[in-house]
């Protein structure tokens, strides 16, 4: 197991453990190269499942039980872990029919500890920073990895520095990172400029997390692994998720091609991406097709949490998508609002980032261009108490309008 750049022309490669978050030859971001295990795809799948029985401490992970496809080997008592993963798929009724299917699940990644899926990547991301020694951990953050980040430094006695965008956030998602105990800095501008700012600290005591690091995209990507475990490993056709700065869409396409490339699959899932409109880059770049993604220079969107204009692994991302002849596209404020009402009464809740996913298919849908048979899992990246303020303010909104309503 080693790092290598994930530019092919370059593949520079560099030891598992190096403490790098780009390629020193060429600058374009590292991932990890995975041996496949010893153990056939059968009997892996089968120590999974039996994983889930035990009460050992990383085998209650819904990461580390997937170790034969991590990085390591770390001790298992120096995880760092919180029990994350494990998370549900739920089937979605009222949406369903929105969409016209009759398997649509969600696969709720905001139930985890701090309620989003960057717990997955916490845990391995934070291992490693433990593992090599560092003090101190930092991340730029529209508000969910910074609460991430916070909590798992807490768990394993680190430092932690969160750069959030001034006055950006969710004031749910500031409260998650004071309460664990991370120093805050405000960053005048974006999300992009506060990771820009981070990413020029020369400060070698600092380990970043975002997901720039690789080992964050490992956690990430064992999503895929429990949603193909759930469907008693049937292939879904289509996996839809958000796109903000796309270590999401980086990590799936990578257990993706994992799972494919060591035999426990035969097929693909198409992977789709939803952006917001305001928000759009990646989605610019599939419909005209560029070659560089050109940064939204002032990304809006009510959902904050991909409020981002220059998203990082979009080569990452975008080599996911062609492979699993998937496709990106976008969303409309309006369109999100409704689609995360309608998630709302059915019983599930989200934040307004993950309603993208519900949006993007209602658009399909209403476009002629679902499937009804087919099987499509939507990600939900966020739980519903993430933005408060977005439900009270649309609330009051549905308020108005009845009441303008009622007095004629
Ligand atoms: C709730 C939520 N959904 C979606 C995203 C987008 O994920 P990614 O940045 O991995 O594309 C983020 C953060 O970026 C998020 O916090
Ligand atoms: N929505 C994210 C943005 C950056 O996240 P990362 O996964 O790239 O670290 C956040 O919550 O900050």
């Amino acid at each position: 197991m080693h790092l290598r750049c994930n530019n092919r022309n370059c593949a520079h490669t560099l030891d598992l453990h190096e403490r790098a978050v780009a390629c020193p030859k060429c600058g374009d971001l590292l991932e990890v190269v995975m041996e496949a295990p010893k153990q056939d795809p059968a009997q892996v799948k089968r120590m999974w499942l039996e994983r889930r029985m035990s009460n050992a401490s990383a085998d209650r992970s819904g990461v580390w039980r997937f170790r034969d496809l991590l990085p390591g080997p770390y001790s298992l008592e120096d995880l760092v872990t919180l029990s994350e993963g494990n998370t549900p798929l739920v089937h979605g009724l009222k949406t369903g029919k929105s969409t016209g299917l009759d398997q649509l699940f969600f696969k709720h990644l905001g139930w985890n500890p701090t309620g989003c899926f960057k717990d997955l990547g916490m845990t391995t991301g934070m291992t490693e920073a433990k593992h090599v020694g560092a003090k101190i951990v930092a991340c730029a953050s529209t508000g969910n990895t910074s609460a991430s980040l916070a909590a798992y430094a807490s768990r394993a006695g680190l430092e932690a520095h969160v750069y959030l965008p001034s006055g950006k956030i969710s004031l749910n998602k500031l409260a998650q990172a004071l309460e664990f105990g991370a120093k805050i800095v405000e960053v005048d501008g974006s999300f992009d400029a506060a990771l820009d700012q981070l990413l020029n600290t020369k400060n070698d005591d600092i380990y970043f997390l975002n997901s720039v690091n690789p080992f964050r995209v490992e956690g990430q990507k064992t999503v895929i692994f429990e949603m193909m475990e759930q469907l008693d490993w049937r292939v879904p056709d289509v996996v839809i998720c958000p796109g903000g700065n796309l270590g999401n869409s980086a990590a799936f396409s990578k257990g993706l091609e994992e799972l494919k490339e060591f035999g426990f699959i035969d097929r693909l899932p198409k992977l789709v991406v939803v952006q917001a409109a305001g928000a759009n880059p990646f989605a610019e770049l599939w419909r005209t097709g560029a070659d560089e993604l050109t940064p939204t220079e002032h990304p809006e969107t009510v959902a904050t949490a991909i409020r981002i204009g220059n998203p990082r692994s979009w080569r990452k991302a975008l080599h996911g998508v062609k492979m699993t002849g998937g496709f990106v596209m976008e969303v409309t404020d309006e369109e999100i609002g409704e689609a995360k009402a309608l998630i709302g009464l059915d019983g599930i809740g989200c934040e307004p980032a993950s309603a993208t996913t519900l949006a993007g298919l209602r658009k399909l849908h209403a476009e002629g261009k679902l499937d009804r048979d087919a099987t499509v899992v939507a990600i939900l990246t966020g739980h519903a108490l993430k933005d408060t303020d977005y439900i009270l303010k649309a609330h009051a909104k549905a308020n108005e309008a009845r009441l303008a309503e009622v007095n004629g």
